[in-house]
């Protein structure tokens, strides 16, 4: 927040009054090598509650080394991450889970002959005690979550395969909110997708930042990103090369950022070059 009010049910207020807004999720100059590729450079990175943090940047600049770290498949080789502004270790997927981090990686993970709710709760299934499944809790469930997201998948008993890549995308979103997650990470969910299909899944990411999770949404596609996001981070060579409110930013300002067109140092300087 940069301003000197803040708006609180219609009331201005001076901002000396409010408490520090602690981000759901802070990064501090984490760094990241494989052998002599160094992925990330000291990257900051934060997102709040009610927020859509996209992280965009070309081939290579480090935006799924960053995913990963924060979905516990891979560790930092130096930087600090804290969820709730306490420092944690995110040193496994189940640790990540654990402390309310879920993930859509591109291939979605998910079973073709398996119908829709099983999908929801694979590997996580409601159990009454060694005699058998909650189908009907289970299906309930799938049928609330699909309703919070205003999915239209028309049944939970649809087998995966015969659903289109965008209502694929929609389970793999949906089944992230089994377990009550509070930040969410989307690698590329609207790649291949349809305009339609496409027009349904950033309505689902909308539903979520309206249910109060943070999103971290990785796309090569501006036009995506700027629809749907609050904050554009971008990474450059494995650095952080620009922030941008998604509201005002000019088209052109962040692709100079993402091709190196303007450099930027943390500090707000930028240089262009
Ligand atoms: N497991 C790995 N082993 C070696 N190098 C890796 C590994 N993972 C990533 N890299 C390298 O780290 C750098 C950052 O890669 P990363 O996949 O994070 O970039 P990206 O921004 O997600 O790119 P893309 O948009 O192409 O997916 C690249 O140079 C990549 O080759």
């Amino acid at each position: 927040m940069t301003g000197t009010t803040v708006k609180d049910e219609g009331q201005v207020r001076p901002m000396a009054t409010m408490p520090p807004r602690v981000p759901l999720l802070s990064m501090k100059q984490i760094t990241k090598s494989f052998n002599a590729v160094e992925a990330l450079v000291g990257v900051d990175f934060e997102v709040h509650a009610h927020e859509v943090v996209a992280l965009v940047g070309d081939n290579g600049a480090g935006k799924s080394t960053l995913a990963k770290i924060v979905s516990g498949v891979l560790t930092p080789d130096s930087g600090i991450v804290e969820i709730d502004g306490e420092p944690v270790s995110i040193t496994s997927p189940s640790a990540a889970h654990a402390l309310g981090v879920a993930t859509v990686f591109q291939d979605l993970a998910l079973c073709d002959n398996l119908d829709v709710t099983a999908n929801l709760f694979l590997g996580r299934e409601l159990t009454r005690g060694g005699s058998g499944l909650k189908d009907g809790e289970m299906e309930q469930t799938t049928k609330r979550i699909l309703q919070d997201l205003n999915s239209p998948i028309p049944s939970v008993k649809t087998e995966l395969r015969a659903l289109s890549a965008g209502q694929r995308q929609s389970v793999a979103i949906a089944r992230t909110l089994i377990g009550n997650p509070r930040i969410v990470v989307l690698d590329e969910p609207t790649a291949a997708l349809s305009v339609a299909q496409t027009a349904e899944v950033l309505t689902h990411i909308e539903r979520l930042r309206e249910l109060g999770l943070g999103v971290i949404l990785i796309s090569h596609n501006m036009v995506d990103v700027r629809a749907v996001s609050d904050r554009i981070e971008v990474l450059r060579h494995g650095r952080n090369n620009g922030s941008f409110d998604a509201g005002t930013a000019s088209y052109e300002s962040i692709l100079a950022a993402i091709t190196g067109a303007t450099k930027y140092t943390q500090g707000g300087d930028r240089r262009y070059g």
